[in-house]
């Protein structure tokens, strides 16, 4: 049987992560080896000829599941038709730029192709918000999208967990693959909160496993939330594979589902599960099945644990409110 080709949108895509993202959407590693897609490039003008060069190398590749290349700089033809949208393309924060600003620049990118989402994508579309300040632009995006499910906006939190998840491997030396159940709570930011107190190592408890609490306060937690500012310090220029391979994570878990037994973290709307205001797109532990995701219910919070996603929720909720008063939501 041949499957109908899948829309696939990515904004930025002139951009690093973009160059890093593409080529393994058209070869597979989104959705499935025996899923077709076509890809839709959306770039602001001056990013129009470094995505046509891009495109180029794509067809260069002769990618069996690649069944097209279209690029755009207009949000309402890059969205026409779109089932997976991975909104990339921000506006980065300059020298001098205060908070404000920076949420009032990239108000100007995420409500537009909010309100392009909505007019223009297909009835299924999932959309993952990559550009920062990621779970804040979903939530302008969203807002600009009455039509749209609101659930079908998320904001990526998949490169915190699979940082979490090779830091512990180092730690514990265990491999990767044991490692399971981790959480990463909150904001996309320094103030998430990676939570490994219902994570697993081998089955094993991992908080009883690494029994060093001043460790996961002083080194395991700020290393994660950190790691971000310390790419950029090392490399000149913010993390793009890892953080392409993270969307590309995030999105075959949502397509594909989680394994039995784990779950992963996806920044959703939340429904007020865990104490975190319903609306706010805050990270969650969640299962996905059938393409559609579940928070997970009924763990234990303890007090360590609590503190920290207070405080991450704090800064959503003034994220929010600053968007609210800029008039972007
Ligand atoms: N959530 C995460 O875990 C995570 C991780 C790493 C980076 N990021 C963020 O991802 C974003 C992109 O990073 P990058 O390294 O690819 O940046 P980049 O500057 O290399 O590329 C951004 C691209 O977006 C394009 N662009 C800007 N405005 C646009 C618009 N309105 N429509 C379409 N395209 C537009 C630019 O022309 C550029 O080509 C940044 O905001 C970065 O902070 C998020
Ligand atoms: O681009 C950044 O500010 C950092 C990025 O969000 C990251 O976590 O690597």
């Amino acid at each position: 049987m041949t499957r109908t080709p899948v829309n696939v949108t990515v904004t930025g895509a002139a951009g690093q992560i973009g160059y890093a993202l593409l080529f393994r959407i058209a070869s597979g590693h989104l959705l499935g080896a025996d899923v077709p897609v076509k890809l839709r490039l959306l770039e602001i003008p001056q990013g129009l000829k470094a995505a046509e060069g891009t495109a180029m190398e794509l067809d260069d590749c002769a990618f069996p599941l690649l069944r097209g290349i279209d690029i755009f700089d207009d949000p309402n033809k890059g969205f026409e038709g779109a089932n997976v949208a991975l909104l990339v393309g921000a506006r980065p924060r300059t020298k001098g730029m205060e908070r404000g600003d920076l949420l009032s620049a990239n108000g100007g990118i995420f409500k537009p192709q909010g309100k392009a989402i909505n007019d223009n994508a297909a009835d299924d579309i999932k959309i993952l918000v990559v550009g920062n300040p990621a779970n804040t632009n979903a939530l302008i995006a969203q807002a600009a999208a009455p039509d749209v499910p609101a659930e079908r906006f998320t904001a990526m939190t998949r490169l915190d967990h699979n940082r979490a998840i090779s830091q512990l491997a180092k730690k514990t030396g265990a491999p990767v693959t044991d490692i399971k159940r981790l959480t990463i709570w909150g904001n996309h930011s320094a103030t998430q909160y990676p939570d490994i107190f219902h994570a697993e190592i081998a089955g094993k408890n991992a908080a009883e496993v690494v029994g060093d609490e001043q460790w996961l306060a002083d080194t395991f937690i700020p290393t994660v939330a950190k790691r971000g500012a310390a790419i950029i310090e090392a490399r000149g220029a913010s993390s793009a594979a890892s953080a392409a391979n993270a969307a590309i994570d995030h999105v075959h878990t949502w397509v594909n589902g989680t394994a039995e037994g784990d779950w992963t973290s996806m920044g959703i709307p939340s429904d007020g599960s865990y104490g975190v205001p319903e609306g706010l797109i805050s990270s969650f532990p969640v299962t996905c099945k059938d393409g559609k995701y579940e928070i997970v219910q009924g763990l234990d919070v303890n007090e360590f644990s609590r503190a920290r996603i207070d405080a991450s929720v704090r800064e959503l909720a003034e994220e929010r409110d600053a968007v609210r008063e800029l008039g972007l939501i």
